[in-house]
């Protein structure tokens, strides 16, 4: 369960009375996510999330993930919007460590995404990247191309305890990247974790987008990429075509991909499984046996990776033939 941090009913009261939201009537943790403590908190003038940053969120990057998002709501994207005190401060504190109280978001994930709905989540991140132009603040991709392989080297023992032989493997993949990543694509703000947790759905149309904390100043195609990987695998590890075709669709509803991000899908979507097996295979490793979060499978995105290396054309078939 991710809730590391209990608030007790008297710091809650500490901090709503800095804020013009009223008495509060219900206060309850969420369950779900595994990088923060996520609350539930009605009050007299609605819902919102109340959210306490634990350490994998650096306290430096707050400001960049909240002007974000207060730049999106107000250009009309449906995400959560950070609530300001009766200061004009949104980013508060609670038992020493960064906390937001946000809006609420209605609708729900999908946990096992259909063609139809991977088409309103393309169309949903072309919106994102639109409503994005313009926001003036800028953060690197400090989980892009550039940093895989130191990620890597300090990993290399551990992907061949996992699989032996799989060490060479990813070294030749990391070269590859190395000699060819694409650069001067368009881009701009990307979410660079827009994965079908963090999609929201009202009546099968899309509703929203939450979890910006990866977000940061990369190739709009990236984006894509990565969602390709999340959104359009089956459970079997099959890459299902009609998905991703429909989530590429959905996108060039709202902002057609140029010739250049088109020739790129493969090498990007190859990285982009590349970026999530490292950050799993961390996390695999450092989590505690017992502990309350379970981390995700790297072998999961061990299986794209084999699937992008060995059919590096598959993911031009998501676009519209
Ligand atoms: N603004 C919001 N409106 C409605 N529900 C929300 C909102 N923000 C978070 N939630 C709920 O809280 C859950 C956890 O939020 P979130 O995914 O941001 O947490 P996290 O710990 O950062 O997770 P992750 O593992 O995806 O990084 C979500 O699955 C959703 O149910
Ligand atoms: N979406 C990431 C988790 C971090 O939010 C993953 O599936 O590995």
């Amino acid at each position: 369960m991710a809730v590391y941090t209990d608030i007790t009913d008297e710091e809650l009261a500490g901090l709503l009375a800095d804020f013009d939201l009223g008495q509060p009537l219900a206060f309850k943790g969420i369950a779900e996510g595994v990088e923060n403590s996520n609350f539930l908190l009605e009050t007299e003038t609605g819902r919102y999330i109340l959210t306490v940053y634990e350490k994998r969120v650096k306290a430096d990057d707050l400001p960049y993930f909240l002007g974000l998002m207060q730049w999106l709501a107000r250009r009309g994207y449906p995400c959560p919007t950070p609530i300001a005190d009766r200061s004009g401060e949104a980013l508060k504190t609670l038992r020493g460590k960064p906390c937001v109280i946000v809006s609420f978001l209605s609708g729900l994930s999908a946990r096992r995404p259909t063609a139809a709905l991977c088409r309103e989540a393309g169309e949903g991140l072309a919106w994102l990247h639109l409503a994005g132009e313009g926001f003036s603040m800028t953060r690197p991709n400090d989980l892009g191309q550039a940093a895989w392989a130191l990620l890597f080297s300090r990993l290399k023992d551990q992907a061949e305890a996992l699989k032996p032989g799989l060490a060479a493997t990813l070294e030749a993949d990391l070269a590859k990247f190395s000699a060819g990543w694409p650069t001067g694509l368009p881009g701009g703000t990307i979410h660079a974790d827009y994965f079908p947790d963090n999609v929201f759905f009202q009546s099968q149309r899309f509703a929203g987008t939450i979890d910006f904390y990866f977000a940061c100043t990369d190739a709009y195609a990236y984006d894509v990429a990565v969602a390709l990987n999340a959104w359009c695998f089956e459970p079997d590890g099959s890459f299902n075509i009609t998905a991703a075709r429909q989530l590429v669709a959905g996108y060039e509803s709202r902002r057609p991909l140029t010739e250049a991000e088109r020739a790129a899908l493969p090498i990007l979507a190859h990285g982009a499984a590349m970026r999530f097996f490292l950050t799993r295979l961390h996390d695999w490793g450092a989590t505690p046996a017992g502990a309350l979060v379970r981390p995700k499978d790297p072998l999961e995105y061990e299986r794209k990776l084999a699937v992008h290396r060995s059919s590096p054309d598959l993911v031009l078939f998501g676009a519209p033939a």
